[in-house]
């Protein structure tokens, strides 16, 4: 019998359906003692499975499941002194707890088509109604954190048996996000 391919908690025993009129909640750390809280006002857009190695993933988990809102809607509530940038230089700074390792919070702030907004994992809240995943992103960097590249094909027929589509860079809306920030920027852009 082939081995069970397992994606992500939030993905492997069937996708919950977000709520249209949730309003937020929080995100809290691992740690039992002093947990990190984040409040989210409103709801998060493109939520999705990451395969990159730079997003935290819970322990086991092939892939990551995060998504996006507006920085403005991200409030660090509690415990933030025990927050740290994992990696200044990259685009998305997520601030980690250094003691239980969770990504509590991952603005964009440099000039980017993603500037403004921030990557969350919605898993670390225990409020209902989130976005559910609506796609798998750099599903072949799975491969960079020691996936062997024969488990491919399963891993992309186990993401489309649980309805998501499997993308090696990001989602076409998101792609297309990209692209019309350098059209704009080198004056290319058309309506
Ligand atoms: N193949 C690379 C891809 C890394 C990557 O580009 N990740 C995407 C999706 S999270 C990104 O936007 N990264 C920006 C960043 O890490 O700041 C890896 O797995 O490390
Ligand atoms: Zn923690
Ligand atoms: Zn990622």
């Amino acid at each position: 019998m082939p081995e069970k391919v397992l994606l992500h908690p939030a993905i492997d025993d069937g996708i919950v359906a977000g709520s249209d009129s949730f309003a937020g909640g929080t995100l809290v750390c691992l740690c039992v003692d002093k947990p990190v809280k984040v409040r989210i006002d409103g709801q998060v857009v493109h939520n999705h499975a990451c395969g990159c190695t730079k997003c935290w993933k819970p322990a086991g988990a092939t892939f990551s499941v995060v998504a996006v809102t507006p920085t403005a809607n991200v409030h660090v509530v509690e415990n933030g002194d025990k927050l740290a940038v994992v990696d200044p230089g990259a685009l998305i700074l997520r601030h980690a707890c250094r003691a239980c390792g969770a990504h509590m919070h991952g603005p964009v702030e440099r000039d980017h088509a993603f500037q403004g907004l921030t990557f969350v994992h919605t898993e670390l809240s225990s409020d209902k109604g989130w976005q559910a995943p609506q796609f798998a992103a750099f599903v072949s960097s799975v491969i960079e954190s020691g996936v062997s590249p024969k488990k491919m094909d399963g891993i992309r027929a186990r993401i489309r048996e649980v309805g998501l589509e499997p993308y090696d860079c990001l989602s076409p809306p998101l792609m297309d996000a990209l692209a019309t920030f350098a059209a704009t920027k080198a004056g290319t852009f058309r309506e």
